[in-house]
C-alpha cells in the first residue's frame, strides 16, 4: 500500500509545480508514484458545476458555502475507487489538493477558524460518511498571500486557460484561507503536516527529498 501525501496551499502557492517536481524526482529514483488533482475538472460533473460557479456563473450556488463544499466532496467520493487502486499499485500517491482544501476554504469563506463548525462538517462528511482515505502526510505550501496572488495573476496573463476565478481574485479570502491552513497544521488536524517554503524556490522538490 502506497503512502498518501496531500499537497495543500492557497491558489498560486505552487502546489502543481511541487507535485510535478516530486513525481519526476521519485520516478527517477525508481519509485512508483501517481498523482490525482482535485477538483477533477472535465472528469467530474460536480467539479465542473463548481468550476462554472467559480468562474462567474451560478452566483447563487457560489454563495452557499456548504453547497460548494458538497460538490467538491462528491467529486472526491467519485474518485475514491480510482484513488484506492492507485494506492495499491504505487509506492506513493500525491494529491494536488484534497479534503483540507475543502475545510480551509469553507472555513475562510464563513469567517471561521480551524475549530469552526464547517471544518468538522467537512471531515465528518468526507472521512466518516464517504470513508475517504486519510492522508499519511500533508505538505502545506505556506507562502505570503501577495506572492501567491502575484503568481496566479501572472499565470493567468500568460495562459488564457488559467483565467483567475472568483476565489483567486479575492485577496481577503486567500489571506483567511492561509490562516486556516496554518491553524489546521498547528492543531495536527487529520495527520502530520509539514510547512514548506516562504520564498520562491525552484529547487523545492530537491530540497524536500533531502529533508
Ligand atoms: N517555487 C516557485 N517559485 C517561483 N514561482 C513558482 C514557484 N512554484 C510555482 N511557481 C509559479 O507560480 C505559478 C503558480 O504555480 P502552481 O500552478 O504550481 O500553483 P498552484 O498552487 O498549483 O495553483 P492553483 O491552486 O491556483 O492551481 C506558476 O506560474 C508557477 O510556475
Ligand atoms: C479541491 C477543492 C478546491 N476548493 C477551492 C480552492 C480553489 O480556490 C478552487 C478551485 O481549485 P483550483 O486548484 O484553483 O483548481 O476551489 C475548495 O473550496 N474545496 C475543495 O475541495
Amino acid at each position: 500500500m502506497g503512502v498518501l501525501i496531500a499537497v495543500e496551499g492557497v491558489d498560486g502557492a505552487g502546489k502543481h509545480t511541487l507535485v510535478t517536481g516530486l513525481v519526476n524526482r521519485w520516478a527517477t529514483q525508481g519509485y512508483r508514484v501517481a498523482t490525482l488533482t482535485f477538483p477533477r475538472y472535465s472528469e467530474s460533473v460536480t467539479a465542473d458545476i463548481a468550476a462554472e460557479a467559480l468562474h462567474g456563473q451560478h452566483g447563487d450556488l457560489r454563495s452557499s458555502v456548504h453547497a460548494m463544499a458538497l460538490l467538491f466532496a462528491l467529486d472526491r467520493r467519485d474518485a475514491d475507487a480510482e484513488l484506492r487502486k492507485l494506492l495499491s499499485a504505487n509506492d506513493a500517491v500525491i494529491l494536488d489538493r484534497y479534503v483540507a482544501s475543502n475545510a480551509a476554504y469553507s472555513a475562510a469563506r464563513l469567517g471561521q477558524d480551524a475549530d469552526g463548525e464547517v471544518v468538522d462538517w467537512v471531515s465528518t462528511l468526507e472521512f466518516e460518511r464517504f470513508g475517504l482515505p486519510v492522508p499519511d502526510h500533508h505538505l502545506l505550501l505556506d507562502i505570503p498571500t501577495d506572492v501567491a496572488i502575484g503568481r496566479a495573476r501572472s499565470r493567468a496573463e500568460n495562459d488564457a486557460s488559467r483565467a483567475r476565478d472568483h476565489y483567486e481574485r479575492d485577496h481577503d479570502l486567500q489571506e483567511r484561507t492561509g490562516n486556516v491552513y496554518r491553524d489546521l497544521a498547528e492543531r495536527g488536524w487529520m495527520s502530520p503536516w509539514s510547512s514548506l517554503g516562504t520564498e520562491p524556490d525552484p529547487d523545492l522538490a530537491d530540497r524536500l527529498i533531502a529533508i
